[in-house]
């Protein structure tokens, strides 16, 4: 008889090589959202008293995206015991046979004394090793992903390996490392080389969840229907208070948003979310379309009353209130619109009445901790995933100051919009996680601040967040680890020491945040030493808008195409960079050098007759088809306009190796595609040439270098912009000379 030891293998003990190949292609950002979330859904497992292994957990959370709810159903789904299929046998009574059967095996030992080791060798071949049948584990309820993940990954790389091979690429890859000829103005730009392809999150590339056979997954809950109070991109928000807000881009479809991290590249799908968000809230929207209180002016044209803006500006600033816009930046899931929410509600700009909608609905998607995050995240895709994908912005006021704050995406993939939020605000706001410092230097916390500098933005407050998480709670040694590692950061990135604040909190539980701590117990410290998040917010607000800004020509990006309202069609949003607009002007659309009549201004959601340099407003527009505005478009002034150029010389500093190659160009909203075709010269920190015609910039260097857009854009001298590839930041600047 042959025995076999039943033993019980755990799926880990089983895994194949091919499964540390996998974990290979986790980042350190993904890893790290397996330690964090791997042991939340096993707590939900052994609550509902499951078991299932980490690699069957961190499988279900890549599935997923990180999605705890989901991926918990998934797993509760595999592993509900299933109803019994067949009843339970009656015990028969035994055959003479079975009986004999028993009896003999119980009372001899029919093997024993065979000498099975003495056989003779040519009987040997008789004796047929059996394999014990078991069956070969299967990840996620019975299809190896892994195996799939391999066999995938091997004929990619056959695929590329082969692609490579052909001349073509061959040559592509050579003039790339060549000199390339100068463009002239009036010709066709660098068409941009075929194989540019942004690399692809390769592991959620190659195993789309969910598969085949696996049981079907929990369905998702149905989406959240949208606010009617709130709109879903940045400057919907502008717009909150005119309930008359209707998306007019509805080029997009709604299911170009379902998978944000598809193809092709990271900057691509998020102008294509962006857009396709713009879509989602458009009932909503219709819905407010039917009320009657409208802003905005009704005749279809305004004449201009020709104000002297200027001098009224000047004579109403001394009673105005001071006005700064903010934009909060740091890693993703740092907890940043989580402390904008508490920051809303304990100003009162949100009802605690909203809170606790929010909440409950948080909770039916399993996301409670996520519910004053919602006062920011106002998109359906933004609260499934918990993860926010568009800057939101919200105004609020205190005795002292008007606030608007531009609510940041943390994730790597939407770096073009915390770009676009940057490029309007007067300060920053960095959310860092106490308990996770070293992930977000890594990640996004250290590339937002260089990019926050790189637009402009020269005052900052970093909050240290969650410190009511910290071991032990409050713990000063951890925040003065942040201030040591963060510091030098800020330093090298340009900040000077007196613009730079620290402050403790915890968004979360609202401590320290509009309310200052006790002065008792273990975190007095805070109270002693540190003032409130609002309190430096207001301490930090500066001139913004200066007569020299004001005076000079009108400038303004638009960040924002939509319909204003039944009665204003075609509305535009941005912040207004220089001069000023009334109510009548004419004003110039660049690079579509089309003109349009503003009929109506608002500002903070009130109709105004007037807006000025600094200030983020909204113009209703007529007399222009709205094929001709787009977002990172430029308005401008109708008798001193911005010339559209597709050539410029620009000064950059290196954050990677920079070639002649193939860019994207990010100045605000525009995004635009181009070339650096030349490497002029690097330079040193005093501006003196170090080096001509370099074959490479690197990291860390100066330059200045030709760069060529495939399309004319209205950049000035001095407009600073921001230069990625391939989904990464390579190189900060401004333009030094614009066409020629
Ligand atoms: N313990 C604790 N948890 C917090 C705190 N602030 C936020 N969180 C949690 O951190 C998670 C992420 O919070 P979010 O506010 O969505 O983070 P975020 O930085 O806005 O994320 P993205 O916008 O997607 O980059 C949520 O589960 C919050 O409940 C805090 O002060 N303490």
């Amino acid at each position: 008889m042959h025995r076999v030891k039943k033993v019980e293998y755990e799926d880990d003990d089983l895994y194949s090589g091919e499964e540390e190949e996998a974990d290979a292609e986790y980042t350190a950002e993904d890893r790290d959202n397996f330690a964090t979330l791997t042991p939340v859904v096993r707590a939900e497992l052994e609550e509902a008293r499951l078991h299932a292994s980490d690699r069957e957990i961190e499988e279900a959370l890549w599935h997923y995206y990180w999605d705890v709810s989901k991926s918990v159903a998934y797993l509760k789904n595999t592993r509900t015991p299933r109803p019994a299929q067949r009843t339970e046998k009656k015990e028969q009574p035994k055959s003479k046979f079975d009986q004999a059967v028993q009896k003999s095996a119980e009372k001899a030992d029919w093997f024993r004394g065979i000498p099975w080791s003495d056989l003779p060798p040519a009987q040997l071949g008789l004796i047929v090793p059996c394999e014990p049948v078991t069956h070969r584990p299967m990840m996620l309820g019975g299809s190896s992903k892994l195996a799939k993940l391999a066999e995938e990954r091997r004929k990619k790389a056959a695929a590329a390996q082969s692609a490579q091979a052909t001349p073509d690429k061959a040559l592509a890859s050579l003039e790339r490392l060549g000199r390339p000829r100068e463009a002239n103005e009036n010709e066709a730009p660098l068409s941009r080389p075929d194989t540019k392809k942004y690399p692809l999150r390769k592991r959620k590339e190659s195993s789309p969840p969910p598969r085949e056979p696996s049981p079907t997954p929990q369905t998702p809950p149905a989406e959240v229907q949208p606010s009617l109070r709130t709109s879903p991109t940045a400057f919907g928000r502008v717009l909150s208070t005119n309930p008359a807000a209707v998306r007019i881009n509805n080029a997009a479809a709604l299911d170009e948003m379902l998978d944000p991290f598809a193809d092709p590249s990271p900057d691509d799908a998020v102008l294509r979310i962006t857009k396709a968000k713009n879509t989602s809230n458009e009932l909503a929207n219709k819905t407010k379309d039917l009320s009657l209180e409208q802003h905005a002016p009704s005749q279809a044209n305004v004449k201009s009353k020709g104000l002297d803006v200027l001098k009224i500006w000047t004579e109403e600033k001394p009673k105005r209130k001071p006005s700064a816009a903010f934009v909060v930046i740091g890693h993703v899931d740092h907890g940043k619109s989580t402390l904008m929410g508490r920051l809303l509600l304990d100003t009162g700009a949100v009802s605690q009445r909203d809170i606790d909608r929010y909440k409950k609905q948080a909770t039916e998607l399993g996301k409670a901790s996520f519910a004053l995050a919602w006062v920011m995240d106002t998109g359906s895709e933004e609260r499934e995933r918990g993860v926010t994908v568009d800057i939101a912005q919200f105004h609020f006021s205190t005795d002292h100051v008007d606030f608007t704050i531009l609510d940041a995406p943390g994730h790597r993939d939407f770096i073009p919009n915390m770009i676009a939020g940057a490029s309007m605000a007067d300060l920053a706001v960095l959310v860092i996680d106490a308990n996770h410092l070293e992930s977000g230097i890594k990640g996004q916390t250290g590339e937002h601040i260089v990019l926050a500098k790189a637009c402009g933005v020269s005052r900052i407050v970093v909050a240290v967040n969650k410190l009511d998480a910290t071991n032990p709670p409050w713990s000063e040694a951890v925040l003065q680890d942040v201030v040591a590692s963060i510091t030098p950061l800020l330093t090298a990135s340009g900040y000077k020491p007196e613009n730079v604040r620290f402050v403790p909190c915890s968004g979360l539980n609202g401590q320290n945040v509009v309310k200052a701590m006790s002065k008792k117990g273990d975190a007095s410290w805070v109270a002693e030493g540190y003032r409130t998040l609002l309190e430096e917010l207001e301490s930090c607000v500066a001139p913004h808008d200066t007569e020299e800004m004001v005076r000079a020509p009108l400038r303004m990006q638009i960040a924002d195409v939509f319909r204003g309202s039944v009665t204003n069609p075609l509305s535009i949003a941005g912040r207004i960079t220089s001069g000023h607009v009334q109510t009548g002007d004419t004003v110039l659309l660049q690079p579509s050098n089309e003109r349009a009549m503003v009929r109506g201004i608002e500002v903070g959601g009130n109709g105004q007759e007037w807006a000025v340099a600094g200030q983020i407003c909204t113009l209703h527009l007529t007399e222009v088809d709205q094929q001709h505005l787009r977002a990172g478009d430029c308005v401008c002034d109708a008798k001193n306009p911005t010339p559209a150029a597709k050539n410029f010389v620009v000064q950059l500093t290196a954050l990677d190796s920079i070639l002649p190659q193939a860019v994207d160009v990010h100045v605000g909203r525009l995004h635009a595609a181009g070339s650096i075709t030349a490497l002029i010269s690097t330079i040193d920190d005093a501006g003196e040439v170090e080096r001509k015609k370099p074959r490479v910039v690197k990291a860390g260097q100066k330059a200045t270098a030709r760069l060529v857009l495939d399309a004319g854009a209205a950049l000035e001298a001095g407009t600073r912009l921001i230069i990625r590839a391939n989904g990464s930041t390579i190189a900060v600047g401004e333009i030094i000379r614009a066409g020629g």
